[in-house]
């Protein structure tokens, strides 16, 4: 590793000293005898200015380089007002690492040609804002998890079943039998609480969703946690607790890289725990009253969503789904056999769903009963329905979109700018 320092380290009480920097050419022009280069690297700018009289040879070299350019460069620390971080490098000597004649994104690129070119629009340092935010999340995500006493677990992702639904699996050939990628490592997690009651994973979950929204990937993040003991009313202070400490912190460590995407904090600073909480019933009454054609009993897609989140300031819940719209594994309310213990959270400004949640059906005999009236065959999911047979235990757990609750906090207009390399049903290069 070369023996230097970061752009966000050159400060102007360093005025005077010596100092080498690394990254690439982020913007150049020349005015008459001086070449001035911004350098760009994974910290942040520095403006580079390269005068002829102070050195011929790196003036020269200066002239030739062009945009994004890796180069290596050494020069004195000088304070000045004018320059984009209140100081520049004097710059007496370059080393070019490698030249690039011409960078095909440009200003006007398309989105499309963005996305075509993903793996060179990761130059761009609002790219790596996004990255820097989405890892703070997680970090943040984690720091809570381990102080409030959840296990780390690492589920399969080749699975022989479905979690949400047959019609959005990922089918593949595993040797001579049929496999498919993980929905959702929920079941997996239901196992693992009976060894470590509080669980939680980070896995890559897969949806052969055909729609196209902008809120739809086919591989997204998902963090999910599962935990013995807990009602669906347990669960949903977990995850008021855990996204209010998520967003909390980011807003602390991020809050610059935050900024250049949203200027108003407002619904981020409201993410507090006791989160708003209304039923199904309320939100289709909401919903009627703001003209909406929906009845009771009817799933809530994203538009219907985003009319709901007009109500409210804060990420919220909507709790006590209707039966026939949720998944076999939710627990069926016992004060109203029409419905199940479940819940999401949706977050506000029209992002809509960021987590499902629910209590799962614990009886052995219901769940074999909600499996069969969903189509679906009892023994495809032996082991499954096998926790429930040996010291079963009340148990509720959820799954939180990564990549929606980033684009939510930096109000992005589609999931797909809040991962690396987006898997859409129309993109999967680079
Ligand atoms: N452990 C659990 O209880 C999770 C449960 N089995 C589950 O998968 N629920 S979910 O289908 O609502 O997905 C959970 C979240 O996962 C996100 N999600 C779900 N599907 C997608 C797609 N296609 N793209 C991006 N994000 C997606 C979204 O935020 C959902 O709220
Ligand atoms: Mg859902």
């Amino acid at each position: 590793m070369i023996d230097k320092i970061y752009c966000a380290d050159v400060q102007p009480d360093m005025e005077g000293k010596r100092v080498k920097l690394a990254g690439w050419v982020y913007r150049k022009r020349e005015v008459g005898k001086k070449v001035f280069i911004v350098l760009r690297d994974s910290s942040g700018i520095v403006q580079t200015i390269f005068k002829k009289e102070l050195s011929e040879e790196a003036y020269a070299e200066a002239k030739k380089v062009g945009i994004e350019s890796s180069i290596i460069v050494e020069g004195t620390v000088k304070a000045d007002p004018r320059a984009p971080t209140g100081v520049e490098i004097q710059a007496d000597k370059i080393e070019v690492v490698q030249n690039v004649d011409f960078f095909p994104i440009t200003k006007d690129a398309s989105e499309e040609f963005l996305l075509d070119v993903r793996h060179l629009h990761l130059h761009s340092p609002k790219v790596a804002s996004i990255m820097k935010v989405k890892a703070t999340m997680m970090q943040a995500a984690r720091e809570w998890l381990l102080q409030d006493g959840w296990y780390e677990v690492f589920p399969p992702i080749l699975v022989t079943g479905a979690v949400e639904g047959g019609a959005t699996l990922f089918k593949l050939k595993y040797f001579d039998r049929t496999a498919y990628l993980s929905q959702s490592a929920q079941l997996y997690l239901e196992a693992a609480i009976f060894g470590l009651e509080k669980v939680w994973s980070l896995t890559p979950s897969f949806r052969a969703e055909k729609s196209r929204t902008r809120r739809h990937l086919t591989e997204f993040w998902h963090l999910e946690l599962e935990a013995a003991w807990m009602d669906l009313w347990d669960i949903m202070k977990v995850e008021e607790e855990l996204v209010s400490y998520m967003v909390q912190r980011t807003l602390e460590l991020r809050r610059s890289e935050i900024e250049t995407f949203r200027k108003d904090l407002t619904t981020l600073k409201n993410a507090v725990p006791p989160f708003p909480r209304v039923s199904y019933d309320e939100a289709i009454d909401i919903l009627q009253s703001k003209g909406v054609e929906i009845e009771w009993g009817e799933d809530m897609g994203a538009d219907e969503e985003r009319i709901l989140t007009q109500e409210f300031e804060a990420p919220f819940f909507v709790y006590g789904y209707p039966k026939g719209i949720k998944a076999f594994y939710m627990k069926e309310d016992p004060e109203d056999p029409r419905k199940v213990l479940a819940a999401d959270m949706l977050a506000p400004e029209g992002y809509g769903e960021v987590i499902g949640g629910s209590q799962r059906e614990d009886s052995y005999d219901k769940l074999v009963q909600r499996i069969l009236e969903e189509g679906m065959k009892p023994e495809d999911y032996e082991w499954y329905l096998d926790l429930r047979k040996y010291g079963s235990v009340p148990h509720s757990g959820f799954g939180l979109g990564l990549e929606r609750l980033v684009a939510w906090v930096l109000k992005l207009d589609h999931v797909r700018w809040a991962t690396l390399f987006p898997r859409t049903p129309s993109r999967l290069y680079p």
